[in-house]
């Protein structure tokens, strides 16, 4: 088990981002999420966070994956990603201003647009995998390259 999870949430042509409030990854758009509790699964960990962050009640995920990378120590970490879809009038709310930072519905086109400085790193290379089809996605990530491994 890994400890952190990221969640989008999409309505339509467009994903609900987190402008960072916090460390770590502090100012950037992000989905939300967070840790996983002890003895809490993957799943049921990505459903609270986004519940405690955004206040929908999502049940099942259309795609989700899990990112791993060696780390300095030569161990492994990693990281849960999960897609949930809402229904498409949802996606026209407001922005709104959180503990966690500004949330707001945003274009799928102007996250993944290569000129767009503001998103998390590896966001771009994983999300439209997790776009295109359900499933459950296993990823690497290595010298910044996200390998999409099955
Ligand atoms: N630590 C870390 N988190 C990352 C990276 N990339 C990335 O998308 N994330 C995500 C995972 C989480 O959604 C979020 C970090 O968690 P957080 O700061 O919001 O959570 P937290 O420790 O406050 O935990 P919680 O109270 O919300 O449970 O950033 C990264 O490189 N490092």
């Amino acid at each position: 088990m890994f400890k952190y999870n990221v969640c989008f949430i999409k309505s339509n042509d467009r994903i609900l981002m987190l402008n960072r409030e916090k460390p770590p990854i502090m100012g950037v758009w992000n989905g939300v999420g967070g840790k996983n509790e002890i003895g809490e699964t993957a799943d049921a960990g990505a459903i609270r966070e986004v519940f405690e962050e955004t206040g929908f009640k999502v049940n099942q995920y259309y795609s989700k994956g899990v990112i791993t990378w060696a780390t300095s120590d030569r161990k492994k970490d990693g990281l849960y990603v999960y897609l949930f879809e809402v229904d498409a009038t949802i996606g026209n709310e407001s922005i709104k201003k959180t503990r966690e930072g500004i949330l707001d519905w945003k274009h799928i086109d102007w996250i993944m647009d290569p000129n767009n400085l503001g998103i998390a790193e590896m966001v771009n290379q994983y999300l439209p995998v997790l776009l295109e089809k359900e499933g459950d996605y296993l990823f690497e990530y290595k010298d910044g390259i996200v390998m999409h491994i099955e």
